[in-house]
């Protein structure tokens, strides 16, 4: 390890980069009375990959971890200033900012990035909201508060915290989305696959036999999957072509990409695959609510559909959710990642859900703020489903033709593919009619912009954990939500889901993840070595996915603690009318 810091152009856009490795061994100290000598200390980076059954941390160094803090978290960065100086002037007009404003915002990144690569301690946040407040209180609490040196996840998730704070510090930048552009380039360059899709999602909504939709469901789930390789944040923001090769990844004139027929194409990339159990525990489950939502409360086992005493209840009132134990509806909930393609992805999948009949509400889980790039925002929900209803697209693909035998008169060619967005928009009418009546609910709890694991959620967000605990099931989608349900430790890859998730039960939790970084349960003996033997840098690349499942739930009790909202004057009702339960 290089004894001094060096530094050294980065790639992107000549703006300079520290390449050589965080070393705190060699900075000069003083000494009380002396004068500056140099003082060695033991470097923190580790020169291996991060140990089974520890956190992921940016010190080991031939983790993910590392090369994702010391390259691409940087580049991230690097982009936001190269975008900021580009498109200065487009961003003052959109939000009426000065270039006092811009020049701030280039400040606060900057250093953000010099911070980061030198591995300095956390800042404290400076706005002061009470979310920021508990973000604070996180950070004093940590023993180790150095960007390398703590947990990755911790890292990353308070990196973009940062960000966001870099925008609630500014008069006219509030509501900046320096992802914004990126998110939607991506988005229009996935026009030909959501309409290729919604040619075929069209076909798989009349209500069908179970055979049917067991497979329909069991497709869209895999749909879902290979969606999630869609994420700006692991290619640092450029745009992912979704069969791998990005040079390749483009259709040709005469070639479509069918994402139905990737998922053929990567069955043997599907290295758990749970769907077939997933579908049929949803199912079951899901009727069961249904039946019990249809019962009386009296004639249902020991369930407490509507909370005892509740003399004043309006009868729209949803009960108290303190004291209500069953749920209001057979409701399926998506804790969302990227938007763009993966969102069209996951609303095909909630649309087949109910109509289907299989549930009666899909609750979307999305990012109050901008997140690793490409997560779902409110916002992003909005402009995906607004974007999909003014889609305009056509293209004709000519037919191959096909071979005359010997002799015979060639047959006329067959006149070419059409690929549109008719399709396309008619579902987004529907998704917009969801949406507006409450059968898309979109949610946006803080706990999902904390740097917290989920088997914390109970302690940290005890609201959300058990509105959670009403769903049939819960969808967690790509890799940082994987990464927080393993509680970002490298388990041993042959650890079941039940174990990794360390407690964390709120009703049975469905994972759908390309592998992005280098934690993984569930898979069969010898498959990780041998996985490993062929490419070492397999977990970092997106290229194979799981389907997990895990049913073991907690049973849903009337809470011991007092209503959020109304504390122990709380008479069982009157939380509102919620559209969430
Ligand atoms: O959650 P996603 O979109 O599937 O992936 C998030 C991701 O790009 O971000 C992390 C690093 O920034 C990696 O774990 C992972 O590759």
């Amino acid at each position: 390890m290089s004894a001094s810091k060096t530094v050294s152009k980065g790639s992107v856009n000549s703006t300079t980069i520290v390449t050589d490795d965080v070393d705190e061994s060699s900075k000069p100290e003083f000494i009380y009375g002396g004068p500056f000598i140099k003082v060695e200390k033991p470097s923190p980076i580790i020169d291996t990959a991060t140990p089974f059954n520890l956190e992921l941390q940016g010190t080991f160094k031939k983790s993910f971890a590392y090369y994702s803090l010391k390259e691409r978290l940087p580049v991230i960065l690097t982009k936001i200033i190269d975008y900021l100086s580009r498109e200065g002037a487009k961003i003052k007009s959109t939000h009426g900012a000065s270039d006092e404003d811009i020049r701030s915002y280039i400040q606060y990144v900057t250093k953000l990035k010099n911070d980061l690569v030198t591995n300095k301690q956390y800042d404290l946040l400076t706005v002061d909201t009470p979310e920021a407040r508990r973000w604070n209180q996180w950070i004093e609490a940590l023993d180790i508060k150095h960007y390398f040196t703590n947990v990755w996840v911790f890292t990353e998730c308070y990196v973009y915290r940062r960000l966001r704070e870099g925008c609630e510090l500014s008069k006219t930048l509030k509501n900046f989305d320096p992802f914004a552009d990126q998110k939607q380039k991506s988005f229009e360059g996935s026009l030909e696959l959501m309409c290729i899709v919604a040619d075929k999602l069209v076909n798989m909504l009349s209500k069908s036999d179970k055979d049917k939709c067991k497979s329909d469901f069991v497709t869209l789930l895999k749909l879902c999957l290979w969606a999630n390789k869609c994420d700006l944040s692991l290619s640092s923001g450029e745009q992912v072509f979704l069969n791998g090769n990005n040079a390749d990844g483009k259709a040709t004139a005469s070639n479509i990409i069918d994402p139905f027929q990737m998922i053929l194409d990567f069955k043997d990339k599907l290295l758990v695959d749970d769907t077939s159990k997933i579908v049929d525990q949803v199912t079951s489950k899901a009727e069961a609510m249904m039946k019990n939502l249809e019962a009386p409360a009296s004639a249902v086992d020991g369930a407490i559909s509507s909370p005892p005493e509740t003399p004043a209840a309006e009868a729209t009132d949803v009960p108290c959710p303190t004291k209500m134990t069953s749920p209001q509806h057979v409701m399926f909930d998506i804790v969302c990642d990227n938007a763009g393609y993966e969102l069209f992805a996951d609303l095909c999948l909630a649309h087949f859900l109910i109509s289907q009949g299989i549930v009666q509400k899909i609750r979307f889980h999305v990012k109050n703020i901008p997140w690793f790039v490409s997560d779902v925002t409110p916002v992003d929900f909005k402009w995906v489903i607004d974007s999909c209803l003014k889609a305009s697209y056509r293209r004709e693909v000519p037919q191959q033709p096909t071979e005359a035998a010997e002799g015979e008169v060639p047959p006329e060619p067959e006149p070419p593919r059409v690929i549109s967005a008719d399709n396309l928009r008619a579902l987004a009418e529907q998704w917009t009619k969801y949406v507006d009546e409450g059968t898309f609910v979109v949610l946006h709890d803080d706990f999902w912009t904390s740097p917290h694991v989920y088997r914390d959620m109970k302690r940290h967000a005890p609201s959300l954990y058990r509105q959670l605990q009403y769903a049939v099931a819960l969808l967690f989608k790509g890799d940082l939500n994987y990464r927080k349900l393993l509680c970002e430790k490298n388990v041993p890859p042959t650890s079941g889901l039940e174990a990794a998730l360390q407690g964390f039960l709120p009703a049975p939790v469905i994972a759908v993840r390309t592998v992005k970084a280098d934690l993984i349960c569930g898979l069969p003996k010898g498959k990780w070595d041998q996985l490993n033997a062929l490419d070492d840098k397999w977990m970092q690349k997106g290229d194979f996915g799981v389907i997990q499942y895990c049913g073991k739930v907690e049973p849903l009790k009337v809470a011991d603690r007092p209503c959020d909202q109304y504390g122990d004057v709380c008479r069982g009702a009157g939380c509102g009318p919620r559209t969430d339960m």
